[in-house]
């Protein structure tokens, strides 16, 4: 699957969602698209997805516009935080409309799934709790087994235990199967580790896009005493800091190799600290 992006802008009445996007996705990875609350990540997918068009520019999947075109729209699977499906319909009902819209849909895999989210298909969508309606979209989106497959915080009233199995499904699946997963979080402590890539929207743009490699490459963590580690950072782009009992502890954001770090201490800046500092701050790094 190729997914293109060309100064990809979508304008709603009251905001400008997307402003020109450039973004280009081949390769099957689970990507981490992160970004504040309004930064366009729900807009974006809502359009790959084919739910809406663009305003201006383009967006294409294998050369094809998405919306209206089943022939694009039956590989890719959007599953938004809330309302995926209809509130009268069972959830076997539910998955029997899904198994015939996807063209890869797993039977078994929606069979398993409903097992281990231990979900009971008689059960009327109107009559799920928040964490059970979660745990179907999930299981949709996983069985759909499509070439692009796009999970849009979806974890709104799962417990950690769900989250937990919801994850380990999630590479699981991706193993088995790789595919284009991209997955929006505010969750990015819980799920840093799963993604290969990211991607930062902010305020309708592409902040940065690295991968995990890069992000753990471009940061290092300095400790020592504090004198110390204070005089060798002085000059040097600080994430976050932390002092206890005369010892510091600073991560850094630095590309070169750190030379004459004497007595400090180097070590690796855990991946979940990077994504959260790059997402909610300036993001110097972009
Ligand atoms: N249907 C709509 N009508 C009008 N404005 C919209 C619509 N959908 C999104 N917007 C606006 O577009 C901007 C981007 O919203 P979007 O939902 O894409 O962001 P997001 O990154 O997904 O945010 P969040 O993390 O809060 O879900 C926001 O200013 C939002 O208010």
């Amino acid at each position: 699957m190729t997914i293109v992006a060309d100064n990809l802008t979508k304008v709603y009445k009251t905001a400008t969602a997307l402003k020109g996007i450039d973004l280009r996705i081949t390769e099957p990875k689970i990507y981490g698209l992160l970004g504040r609350n309004g930064a366009g990540k729900s807009t974006f997918m809502q359009l790959l997805a084919g739910f809406d068009r663009p305003t201006q520019g383009n967006l294409l999947v294998n050369g094809m516009k998405p919306f209206d075109n089943q022939a694009v729209t039956e590989n890719i699977c959007l599953i938004k935080e809330a309302d995926n499906f209809k509130k009268d319909l069972t959830i076997e009902q539910t998955l029997k409309i899904a198994s015939m819209f996807y063209t890869n849909w797993d039977k078994q895999l929606a069979a398993d799934l409903l097992q281990g989210f231990d979900l009971d298909k008689k059960r009327r969508i109107k009559n799920l709790s928040k964490g059970m309606e979660s745990a179907l979209g999930i299981i949709v989106g996983l069985a759909s087994n499509a070439s692009v497959t796009m999970l849009d915080e979806p974890y709104i009233g799962l417990d950690a235990a769900s989250r937990a199995y919801f994850y380990e499904v999630l590479l699981e699946e991706f193993e088995r199967s790789p595919r284009i997963i991209i997955l929006s979080t505010h969750l990015i402590d819980e799920v840093s580790n799963l993604f290969e890539e990211v991607i930062i929207f902010r305020k309708g743009s592409i902040l940065l896009r690295k991968s995990a490699e890069e992000l753990r490459s471009e940061s290092y963590c300095i400790s020592g005493p504090a004198a110390q580690v204070k005089a060798f950072t002085s000059d040097k782009n600080i994430i976050k800091e932390k002092s206890f009992a005369g010892t510091t502890q600073v991560y850094l954001l630095s590309s070169d190799e750190l030379k004459r770090t004497g007595d400090l201490a180097v070590s690796g800046v855990p991946l979940q600290d990077m994504m959260v500092y790059l997402t909610e701050n300036r993001g110097v790094h972009a």
